[in-house]
């Protein structure tokens, strides 16, 4: 008898263009050694350049997805990412809260890096009422916690109160990223956990435009490590660690915010016999 392998999952939309949503989950938790399974909530036409299209799935398919995973597989984590509109968000929520899929982390995705919107305005009341109380791990970037919370976060102290504003909203860690801050020289993320506890996670900011699908992968991360037993603190500072790697060794993907190489090596970790 082999043991089980651990296995995880991502709800979000698809990336044709390979490098964010769906893609980079499961690439991320491909590389991190844990199994990913998929519930595709929509479906966009993208690609480096931009996103020219998207769809939302119908809800029955989101429950079939949903209920084939539930009914077979042993998910240990899940993670939101892409949730487009008011009916798709309500239908993740009503699915999360019917399967027992472990600590869920929510990347409470809005607007991509080319602009376009992946989640409608009148759905981010849906995702702050009824998704963040549900979050073991919220991962919003600065507009995303500016819209959350209804600040303007333009200061270090700016993202402290915004997280502890979130907690207050339901959500029990939450981890501020600061890729769209304005320091040249670093990248400063602010987790806050559930015990009061707090930190900064910096790394040296790359001079590039190859980041597309940063926040997916630094969640799919974090899920994936707390598949894997982890304690939140360590998942979130493995996720600040991978992705990192995965900006500073980057690969050349077309012409535009191009992907991460989500082959890279977290300096100093072994990868042997992972599985
Ligand atoms: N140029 C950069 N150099 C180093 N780290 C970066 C850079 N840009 C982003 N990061 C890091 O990547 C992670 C994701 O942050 P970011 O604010 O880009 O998320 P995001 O906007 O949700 O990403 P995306 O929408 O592309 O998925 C954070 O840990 C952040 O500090
Ligand atoms: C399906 C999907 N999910 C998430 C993102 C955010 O990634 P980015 O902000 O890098 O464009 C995206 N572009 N597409």
């Amino acid at each position: 008898m082999i043991n089980e392998t651990i296995q995880a999952l991502t709800i979000a939309g698809t990336d044709s263009g390979g490098g964010a949503g769906v893609m980079a989950d499961i690439k991320t938790m491909q590389a991190r050694y844990v199994f990913s399974a998929a519930v595709v909530v929509a479906v966009t036409a993208q690609n480096t350049i931009g996103v020219a299209d998207f769809m939302a799935m119908p809800k029955q398919l989101i429950d079939e997805q949903f209920k084939a995973v539930a009914d077979d597989l042993k998910i240990r984590a899940a993670k939101t990412g892409m949730l487009a509109d008011v009916p798709t968000v309500k239908a993740v929520v009503e699915n999360i809260k019917q399967y027992d899929l472990g600590p869920l982390t929510v990347d409470p995705v809005m607007i991509a890096k080319g602009g376009a919107r992946l989640l409608s305005e009148d759905a981010i009341q849906t995702v702050k009422q009824e998704l963040l109380p549900l979050a073991t791990v919220l991962t919003p970037n600065l507009p995303e916690a500016a819209e959350l919370t209804g600040m303007t976060i333009q200061s270090a102290d700016d993202m402290l109160v915004a997280s502890k504003q979130l907690q207050v909203l339901g959500a029990k860690n939450v981890l501020v990223k600061g890729g769209h801050g304005s320091s040249n020289n670093e990248s400063a993320d602010f987790v806050l956990l559930e015990d009061g506890n707090s930190f900064w996670l910096t790394s040296p900011r790359v001079e590039t435009n190859r980041t597309h699908g940063t926040g997916d992968t630094l969640s799919s991360c974090i899920t994936a490590e707390l598949a894997k037993g982890q304690s939140v603190e360590e998942a979130i500072r493995i996720g600040k660690q991978y992705v990192s790697a995965t900006i500073s060794q980057g690969i050349q993907v077309g012409h535009g915010h191009g992907p991460l190489n989500h082959w890279a090596r977290v300096e100093g970790e072994n990868n042997d016999n992972k599985i």
